[in-house]
């Protein structure tokens, strides 16, 4: 694409822009005329709806709540466009004839005659607007970006594909700046932005991608990949509303803060209904929000884990070491081994989940433990009646049947009776719990971590399903823990498992409270997000509180899609995108892919940033066994985020690294000089980071420093940066200065990165490495090494403490 210098004298250049903006600010106004009214008819619409209490028939009631809900969600969406409504504008057309103008925005809007007067941009009609290239200009003619501040035209941009197509006023009217740059070149806020005014022609066929079988989008480091993998949520969302909006979209991000760190893009977009969750929150009712050490995250993340679980599931059902014994009513009954070994057998041959396969177990135990017991009984009263005999009391009433020698003493009933009374015995309901137990998954998970018989057991099964599958001491030890640890965000994906073997037993009424507990808080999050929303433009309607409003939703169970979602396991999602891919385990793309039987993925990820021991190596390798052949993949090369001279300092580490992968390509260059400052002795460290820091805010004025250091030293970094803030907590963010590890940095970005003890980062772990390159690739616009005694060589091309000259990309020298 070529950006048109003006011809003719500067004065007329002014003068023309000026025009040209102000006759974009007459069609802006009407824009936002029509956007006031449509938020006033549909406030009033809501208002009506609550407004009309609880009364009537249910289908009253029902239909009332899907029209506030539908209002509602209308309202939000209504809300969230007001900045940047519209931001651009199309002239398509043949040469000659006048040009057919379609301006592009953040919703879709129709004037009072039904005639589109704005074209949301995952229209299809809003296409040409991301696609057109010089070289395929999909029939426009220019292509315009307009810059609001709040409701202003501030400026507009102008990128010609067909000069000739344009009347001779327009030529004179055209400006030439570049939108993409402006935008990447803000200082950072510690949330990340829409793009949808910038939106690359690569990036459009990722959002733009089908719906259904498995979409993988690599890219290096910077080239957009979260970004629009949002959008593509927000385009799904769009196109295929009616699907989606029953069956939900689940975003999957590494941690907590990074899930806060894009959690302003969907609601920009006017998308309120996604659930976006960290592995460690896949699994309702745990929040894992601790990591394991590497060596047991791999080994909880292999795959041999299902076989482990499996086994460990196993092991619950048990035959007694001789026959069973119980005492009841002290009597004692007896079921011979044999029999226990053919109840268990049976109720496995089911290929039932092992709580719902108890209950046949249980129900056949019982059988048997009553059939004991009219054993007993006939055996007592036939030597009762042997004492009567001998006594010449024979023939007494009640015992008449003993005249027939085969008569049963006791009715079918009188068994089912007695089923009854023994279940309702604590001895017997403990010795059927001894074999065959009720189990959740957390007491199976917990059990089998905490306690090492247990998990030897389960290897010694785990080797028996498949030769290979168990686990060696070494590995015992790794996994063993210690009772009332926390839960790891390597362990939800086992309980996941687990869950998925054990099932319910179904109609607990345990499940029932929960569930109905957490609908309850569900209902009322959403209803503080409606309370939020309607706090700007609410029209007099009476909401006495959040409270009240969850009342309301509960009643009518008028729960969104992604709150219904979110606390159901067995969830079944139309969608679900992951980000920062390469970090799941098998195990855990085992959990994700239960949640979307459909098989329709967005998977994001770089392969070259793979920190995780249990992470993935090949995108066929992890994803070929869900999805077959249904797998498309496309490559993002463009880097949005760091500019070339960094950039520079990036591709060294990974030629050393991964030097099969592609550096991707930095849309800007000119930044300031990477480099690198050596402290000496003790207290040199503490002292000049702080200079460094302070030097670096100064440099970037509004914006965002990210000091990276290993673990290790998280501590003594924070001591020396008291005004930072130092916890992985998602708020980090906030601070102008953020002390993290390379590891919890991923996926953020920072206008200046200060890494600190680079050596330390590399030899922190054996993906050291990939750390490195993760840290040198968040930078933005600035980038600091701070280092004691020697650089690591593959950071040599920042010389030993001083600035360093600019490189190109690709220069691996
Ligand atoms: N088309 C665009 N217009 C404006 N900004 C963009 C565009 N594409 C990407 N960016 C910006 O570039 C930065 C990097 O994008 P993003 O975080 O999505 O990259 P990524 O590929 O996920 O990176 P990483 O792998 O390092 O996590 C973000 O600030 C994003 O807003």
């Amino acid at each position: 694409m070529h950006e048109v210098q003006h011809s003719g004298r500067s004065e007329d250049r002014e003068q023309g822009r000026a025009a040209a903006v102000r006759a974009e600010q007459g069609y802006v106004d009407l824009l936002y005329a029509r956007l006031d009214v449509l938020r006033t008819r549909t406030s009033q619409s809501l208002s009506e709806a609550l407004g009309r209490g609880g009364g009537g028939g249910y289908a009253i009631r029902t239909e009332r709540e899907a029209q506030a809900h539908e209002n509602g969600r209308r309202l939000a969406q209504l809300n969230s466009v007001e900045n940047g409504l519209c931001f651009g504008r199309i002239d398509a057309g043949d040469r000659g004839a006048a040009a057919e103008i379609r301006y592009i925005g953040r919703i879709g809007l129709r004037d009072e005659d039904h005639e589109t007067i704005l074209i949301d941009w995952r229209a299809p009609a809003a296409r040409p607007f991301y696609a057109a290239s010089p070289s395929s200009p999909e029939g426009l003619v220019r292509r315009r970006h307009l810059h609001l501040r709040d409701r202003t035209v501030v400026d507009i941009d102008d990128e010609v594909f067909d000069l000739d197509g344009l009347t001779e006023d327009d030529r004179r009217h055209l400006v030439g700046e570049a939108a993409l740059l402006a935008t990447l070149n803000r200082g950072r806020t510690g949330r990340m932005g829409d793009i949808v005014a910038t939106i690359q022609a690569e990036q459009d066929r990722v959002i733009r991608a089908a719906l259904a079988g498995a979409l993988v989008v690599q890219g290096g480091p910077g080239t957009g990949k979260t970004v629009a993998a949002l959008h593509r949520a927000a385009y799904l969302l769009y196109t295929h509303r009616r699907t989606l909006e029953r069956r939900g979209v689940l975003v999957v991000g590494p941690n907590p803060t990074f899930l806060r760190y894009i959690g302003r893009v969907l609601p920009s977009l006017g998308e309120t209904d996604v659930v976006v969750q960290t592995v460690g929150q896949l699994y309702p009712g745990v929040a894992a929000g601790t990591e394991d050490a590497p060596e047991a995250a791999a080994l909880k993340g292999s795959a041999r884990m299902a076989a482990v679980v499996e086994a460990a599931v196993a092991d619950r059902q048990r035959v007694p070491e001789g026959d069973l014994v119980v005492e009841t009513d002290g009597t004692e009954l007896r079921v011979p081994h044999e029999i226990c070994r053919h109840l268990r057998d049976r109720a496995r041959e089911l290929g039932l989940a092992h709580n719902r396969a108890r209950k046949l177990f249980a129900t056949e135990m019982l059988w048997e433990l009553a059939r004991a017991q009219d054993e007993w009984l006939e055996a007592s009263l036939r030597d009762a009646e042997a004492l009567l005999e001998e006594a010449g009391q024979a023939g007494r009433a009640g015992l008449s049947e003993l005249e027939d020698p085969d008569a049963r003493l006791r009715s079918e009933d009188d068994t089912a009776h007695a089923r009854e009374t023994l279940w309702a015995d604590p001895g017997v309901r403990a010795a059927v719990d001894a074999l065959w137990p009720l189990l959740t998954p957390e007491r199976l998970v917990g059990d089998l971590l905490n306690d090492p018989g247990r998990l030897a057991a389960a290897a010694a099964g785990a080797e028996r399903i498949s030769a290979g599958q168990g686990l060696a001491d070494g590995e015992m030890r790794l996994l063993s823990r210690p009772p009332g640890a926390p839960w790891t965000v390597g362990d939800v994906p086992l309980l996941d498992e687990a869950a998925e073997l054990l099932g319910t037993d179904g109609g607990e009424e345990q499940d029932r409270d929960r569930e109905a507990r957490q609908r309850r808080e569900q209902a009322e999050l959403s209803a503080q997000d409606v309370v939020e929303y309607l706090g700007t433009y609410e029209t007099g309607m009476m909401v006495d509180s959040a409270a009240l409003l969850a009342d309301r939703q509960e009643e009518s169970s008028a729960l969104t899609t992604a709150d219904r979602a979110a606390a159901d396991r067995t969830w079944a999602y139309g969608h679900v995108i992951v980000d920062e891919a390469q970090e799941l385990s098998e195990m855990a793309w085992r959990t994700v892919m239960r949640r979307v039987p459909a098989k329709s993925l967005t998977v994001v990820g770089d392969l070259a940033q793979t920190g995780s021991a249990a992470g993935a190596r090949s995108w066929q390798e992890v994803l070929e066994p869900y999805v077959g052949d249904r797998l498309h993949e496309e490559r993002l090369l463009v880097n949005y985020r760091t500019p070339a001279e960094i950039m520079a300092v990036a591709a060294d580490v990974l030629a050393e690294i991964a030097p099969e992968q592609q550096v991707p390509e930095s849309v800007r260059e000119g930044g300031d000089a990477p480099r690198a400052v050596r402290v000496d002795g003790a207290g040199g460290l503490a002292e000049r980071l702080a200079e460094v820091v302070a030097a670096e805010l100064a440099a970037i004025g509004e914006g965002r420093v990210g000091v990276l250091t290993p673990a290790a030293r998280i501590a003594a970094v924070a001591a020396a940066l008291p005004d930072a803030a130092a916890q992985a907590d998602p708020t980090a963010l906030d601070s102008p200065v953020a002390v993290l590890t390379p590891t919890q940095s991923k996926g953020l970005e920072f206008d200046a990165v200060v890494i600190v003890d680079p050596g330390g980062i590399l030899a922190a772990s054996p993906s050291g490495g990939r750390d490195l390159y993760v840290a040198v690739t968040r930078a933005t616009r600035r980038l600091t090494v701070v280092h004691e005694g020697g650089l690591p060589a593959m950071l040599s091309r920042l010389g030993d403490g001083g600035p360093v000259p600019a490189a190109t990309v690709g220069d691996h020298g």
